[in-house]
């Protein structure tokens, strides 16, 4: 027989006595139900206040216009920030100016010490059927003086880009510099940035002072290098490489040697800097009277950044992608052996079809026209880089229509929720033709916005 077990129970109620219970007073019962009154005023007022911090949060989205510049590298996504900076927020980059100085005075660098490497190869490798007279000795001599004077100048390149580029090591090569978020708080004294210490700012003025001081120099060197006769013959054989801004600062070389030197808006506009991650640029945007806070995210587009993208892909309102249509006869920095016309295509096709982007508007900006219009007026035969052109006209009329069709056609078979498509020729460096595209562009946007959310 199992043997019975006791059961204590777990919790003693304590026992009362009823004689000697405390009850209320009417008073601290009036206290007790005022204070519960309060706590219930209290929670409501932060119900309220909660309730009033959504609707304004959910109002500042509303408010927000998210805008991903996209394209590969060098396609004008900086460019094109700054026109719409220049655009709707003028009195910023009047602010800037400063900062751009040293990026000018990098850009310059860089075109001497390429021009000077280019004709050393030449030098070593005269292309076959060339003009003898611009290799001869003497022409090496001369080009050899002027090189010993150029020196100290090529000597500062690496260390302005390595300011300009926040520290992160970078090695000759055609790109040279980087820039990340924040970048201009480095180089500019007057700024102030986390992490600018003073001593950081000081070395950097030193270097942007040293550079500058020595462009000034050397000035009738760089321009006797510039205008020498070898280099503008191996230019027009189209023998040395150069960023496509060079022309523009050699030939102001002049002005950029003042001491006083501020860069020029059409300078800013010039310069090349190649973006290093995602940067955010905000200003307000005023439309019918409500003012918009607009988000352009200019990203990097070489192969390697585009990966960091995507995070930004689900709230985008607009993709605004860059493809430069003069790049029918140019390769890819960091792949030889891909046409850049062909990059931009698969890189298109991967936004239209991109699920994250199916809710964003799209814009595409067939950019670099002006560069179309040059090349082909200087003779360079599109069918020679890409040969399904065929025997179709060289002329720009012809050529645009081939690129424009063969980008709508990818947008109409990839585009699974079938947006349309806003398209546009642009030369990115026309402030005047710039500013109705500008506006064009911004308007289209924020009125698909305002269907989208409501606002009215
Ligand atoms: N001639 C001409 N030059 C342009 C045009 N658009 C941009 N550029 C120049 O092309 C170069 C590259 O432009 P960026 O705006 O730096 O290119 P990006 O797309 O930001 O390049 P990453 O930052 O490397 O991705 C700069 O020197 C610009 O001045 C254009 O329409 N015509
Ligand atoms: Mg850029």
């Amino acid at each position: 027989m199992a043997a019975a077990v006791a059961h204590e129970p777990r919790t003693v109620s304590p026992a009362i006595d009823l004689d000697n219970l405390e009850y209320p007073t009417f008073e601290s019962l009036a206290a007790m139900a005022q204070e519960d009154v309060e706590i219930t005023k209290r929670s409501t007022l932060i119900d309220e206040e909660l309730k009033k911090e959504s609707a304004k949060r959910k109002e500042a989205r509303r408010r927000e216009v998210k805008v991903m510049l996209l394209g590969q590298a060098e396609s004008g996504k900086s460019t094109l920030q700054k026109q719409f900076q220049l655009y709707y927020a003028s009195k910023t980059l009047d602010g800037e100016r400063p900062s751009w100085r040293p990026v000018v005075y990098f850009n310059i660098i860089k075109a001497v010490r390429m021009i000077l490497s280019e004709l050393d190869w030449e030098f070593a490798n005269p292309t076959p059927g060339q003009d003898a007279n611009h290799t001869s000795k003497e022409v090496q001599e001369k080009i050899g003086a002027l090189r010993v004077k150029l020196l100290p100048l090529i000597a500062i390149e690496s260390s302005l880009a390595s300011e300009l580029s926040g520290g992160v090591s970078v090695s000759g090569g055609r790109t040279g510099a980087y820039v990340r978020a924040g970048w201009q708080a480095l180089v500019t004294p007057t700024h102030t940035w986390p992490s600018t210490d003073a001593r950081s700012t000081a070395r950097v003025s030193e270097v942007v002072e040293l550079a500058s001081r020595t462009i000034s120099t050397v000035l009738s060197e760089i321009q006797a290098l510039w205008d020498h006769r070898a280099v503008r013959h191996l230019l027009d054989l189209r023998k040395v490489r150069l960023d496509e801004s060079a022309p523009f600062f050699l030939d102001n070389v002049e002005r950029i040697a003042e001491p006083d030197y501020l860069p020029t808006t059409d300078d800013i506009l010039n310069v090349r800097l190649q973006t290093l991650g995602i940067m955010e640029h905000s200003f307000p945007i005023n439309m019918g009277g409500i003012t918009y806070n607009w988000k352009l995210y200019d990203v990097g587009g070489a192969r390697g950044q585009r990966h960091a993208w995507v995070p930004y892909f689900d709230d985008a309102t607009a993709i605004i992608f860059l493809a430069p249509v003069s790049a029918f006869d140019q390769y890819l920095e960091e792949d030889a052996k891909t046409n850049r016309i062909d990059d931009s295509l698969q890189l298109w096709t991967a936004i239209c079809s991109n699920k994250l982007l199916q809710e964003a508007h799209l814009v595409l900006l067939l950019n670099k026209a002006d560069l179309l219009k040059k090349k082909l007026k200087a003779g360079i035969r599109i069918r020679k880089y890409i040969t399904s052109y065929g025997e179709r006209p060289n002329t720009f009329e012809s050529a645009s229509e081939y690129f424009r069709s063969h980008f709508l056609q990818i947008h109409r078979r990839k585009d699974l929720s079938r947006r349309p498509l806003y398209v546009h020729f642009t030369s990115m460096l026309d402030v005047q033709a710039m500013r109705s595209i500008i506006a064009n562009v911004g308007e289209a946007i924020i009125r698909k916005h305002i269907t989208e959310t409501g606002l009215v």
